[in-house]
């Protein structure tokens, strides 16, 4: 289903974290459908952030502005510069220029561990969950601000397993919810891609961040699973976090994205909701261009069709 600002499921909740979903979704409706376009309570505003790779403009993003609270989709074909935006913007790498903020911080010269306990969180494209820890052990190394890290901390041990504790805890409500808990002993290198990305996903969720960033969380996983993500994604917008994800599984991006962002070459070249987005032609003419696992439409499907089986019957009207 579509998620539109309708969407009876979500309108006038009013979650713990104090955001109202529906209302950051209505408040969309008044955006411009345009490249840069002002949104009204961001939580990320990125502006003039330029990356070079060599000669290549990989990134060169003029002014893009993340709503707070909904769910966002970064699409663009392959080569466009998702990853590399994503990872400036959490700090895994440094623009050659431009500035961004985070709830209003600027961080330029954040490190990414700090990015991270700021609240604002990642995954990656191919998953980085540590195949010889366990499931539980990946878990841990999600939490942050522990106070165990640090030697000061480690004198006053009660404190820092009340800390660990707090820790399982939390942990083990995440590998529940994300139906991992009976694999929490089990290495991660043994689980299946789809499980990884639960598990990344779930991982993410230990420094309880408010904005959650998914670089491809659909690829390499089945058709089973895809449900499951696409539901734990959507939740975690129930529950008053934002969302930035890139993807090319297009049926995803139309089934749970408020808002869809779209580059080619480095730069955002349209924005919108999904619909207006897919329907747009420079879209079509940027993704069908360059990416080529795009599905065809049922309409384009309907034509094909429609266009071989009038051949046939001409044929067949041909004097033999
Ligand atoms: N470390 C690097 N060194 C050199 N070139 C790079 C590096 N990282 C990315 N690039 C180049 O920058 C451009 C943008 O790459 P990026 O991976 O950000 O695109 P993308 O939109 O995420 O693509 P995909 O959808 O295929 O993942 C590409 O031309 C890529 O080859």
């Amino acid at each position: 289903m579509p998620a539109d600002a309708s969407d009876s499921t979500t309108v006038e909740v009013q979650n713990e974290t104090g955001v109202d979903i529906g209302a950051a979704r209505r408040a969309l409706g008044d955006v411009a459908h345009e490249p840069g376009s002002k949104k009204p309570d961001p939580i990320v505003v990125a502006d003039g952030v330029r990356r070079m790779f060599g000669g290549l403009i990989a990134v060169d993003v003029e002014h893009v502005e993340i709503q707070r609270g909904v769910i966002t989709a970064l699409i663009g074909p392959n080569g466009a510069g998702k990853t590399t935006f994503f990872n400036l913007l959490t700090g895994f790498d440094r623009p050659d220029a431009g500035e961004w903020s985070f709830n209003g911080t600027s961080l330029g010269k954040v490190p990414a561990y700090k990015v991270a306990r700021m609240g604002m969180v990642r995954t990656f494209q191919l998953t980085k969950v540590l195949s010889k820890l366990t499931v539980m052990e990946n878990m841990r190394v999600g939490a942050t601000g522990q106070k165990g890290e640090k030697l000061r901390s480690a004198m006053f041990a009660p404190l820092w397993r009340g800390q660990e504790n707090a820790n399982t805890e939390r942990a083990n409500g995440l590998l529940e919810r994300f139906l991992l808990i009976k694999k929490k002993d089990d290495f991660a290198g043994s689980l299946s891609g789809g499980q990884r990305k639960l598990l990344e996903m779930a991982r993410a969720l230990m420094a309880d961040p408010e904005l959650v960033m998914l670089d491809e969380p659909m690829a390499g996983v089945n058709p089973a699973l895809k449900q499951s993500l696409l539901g734990h994604v959507k939740s975690l917008r129930d529950e008053g976090r934002s969302v930035l994800f890139v993807e090319h599984d297009m049926d995803m991006v139309r089934d749970i994205s408020d808002w869809v962002i779209v580059m080619a070459q480095g730069k955002i070249v349209a924005e919108g909701p999904p619909d207006a987005v897919m329907a747009d032609q420079r879209v079509i003419d940027a993704y069908l261009g360059a990416h080529h696992d795009t599905d065809i439409s049922e309409e384009q499907e309907e034509q094909i069709l429609a266009a071989a089986e009038a051949e046939i019957a001409a044929k067949q009207e041909e004097p033999q």
